[in-house]
């Protein structure tokens, strides 16, 4: 399995097989149910005062559906959903450009807004609590500012790292929805809906084989159904049992935990070299050959949710449950997560 098959990242080649995937509204979204109703009374509050709802964030790990979320929002809202990343605005003037092309209405979608230049993000500020912009013209001491009326939109915003986003801007969101990891019944729904989608012969049992090893994400479920797919169609009769579940998995290095090659590097890492720690994030990356940004985003908030990893203020620490999963003993001693 490549590096890219692992991760909860889509890779390039994987966005329109995922857009034929994704659920289209609010009742096809599987799972994230405070989210959801969260979500319902804030839009549909608002359609009701026939206003734009306030400003969303998404919040989450890779994969668990912020962009599926997103178009749905427009969708509920009957909105034209226009689509950018804060990567995509480096300078304010691109911006500004977005930003007074809107309709009234209109849902603007920030992708990854945790990286948006200053600038834009300094714009971005106005834009949401004025529906106005301030258009720099000239240069130097000669240099004016036109005010600028945009129309009223909602802002929805996805982000991997809410942490990274700056106080002003987060203040401005009007609602946070905050994704949780999925539950394996939800995954369960979630596979079998793509199955029907995809028309692939899975079986109850070979479902929930899938649904467990998918670390409590939609995009990972949906790729290990593809492989374990093509592992029924190559290796056996294309039907997807637990048992040809079991066998394709194990071919790509995915575990009955659903940890990955980097997670159990990761974990191997801590126990063996540190101890059990407690160790910073930046070593633990050095370790395994990874960005901190990718332990600490993609890894930890799973092997977290799984229980074998606590993150303490003196550093990353593995539970007994880490060094049990590498088979080993924990130490005896101070208990130290
Ligand atoms: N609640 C859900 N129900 C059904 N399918 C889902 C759900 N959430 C996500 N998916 C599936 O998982 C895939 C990935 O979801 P999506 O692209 O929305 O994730 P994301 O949070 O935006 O990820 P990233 O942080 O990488 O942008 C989608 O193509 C969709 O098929
Ligand atoms: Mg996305």
């Amino acid at each position: 399995m490549t590096e890219d098959e692992l991760s909860p990242y889509a890779a390039p080649a994987e966005r329109d097989l995922e857009t034929s995937l994704r659920p289209s509204d609010l009742s096809e979204f599987v799972g994230q149910h405070r989210v959801r109703e969260q979500l319902e009374l804030v839009l549909h509050g608002a359609m009701r005062r026939g206003n734009a709802p306030d400003h969303v964030l998404l919040s989450g790990p890779p994969g668990l559906g912020k962009t599926s979320l997103a178009m749905i929002i427009a969708k509920e809202l009957n909105s034209q959903i226009r689509i950018t990343s804060g990567p995509a605005l480096e300078r304010a003037g691109d911006l500004a450009a977005m930003l007074s092309n809107l309709v009234e209405g209109d849902v603007l979608f920030i992708d990854e807004i945790h990286r948006m230049a200053r600038p834009a993000e300094e714009m971005l500020y106005l834009a949401m609590e004025d529906f106005r912009v301030d258009v720099v013209v000239g240069k130097g001491p000669g240099a004016t500012s036109i005010p600028l009326d945009i129309a009223p939109f909602t802002l929805v915003g996805a982000t991997t790292r809410s942490g990274a986003l700056t106080g002003p801007l987060r203040d401005r969101f009007g609602f946070t929805a905050h994704m949780e990891f999925y539950s394996a019944e939800d995954l369960d729904r979630i596979v079998k809906r793509s199955a029907k989608i995809l028309g692939v012969d899975l079986h109850d049992d070979g479902a929930i084989e899938i649904a467990g090893r998918s670390r409590g994400t939609p995009r990972i479920a949906n790729r290990l159904l593809r492989r374990v797919r093509d592992f029924a169609e190559v290796r056996a009769d294309g039907r997807v049992t637990e048992e040809v579940a079991k066998q394709a998995l194990e071919v790509y290095d995915v575990d009955h935990l659903g940890l990955d090659r980097l997670d159990r590097a990761v974990l191997n890492a801590l126990v063996r070299s540190f101890h059990g720690g407690p160790v910073g994030v930046s070593t633990l990356a050095v370790a395994v050959g990874e960005e901190p940004t990718t332990v600490e985003e993609v890894c930890e908030p799973y092997l977290v949710r799984a229980g074998m990893l606590a993150r303490t203020p003196r550093g990353r620490v593995a539970t007994p449950a880490a060094w049990h999963h590498l088979g080993l003993e924990p130490p005896a001693g101070d208990q130290l997560w």
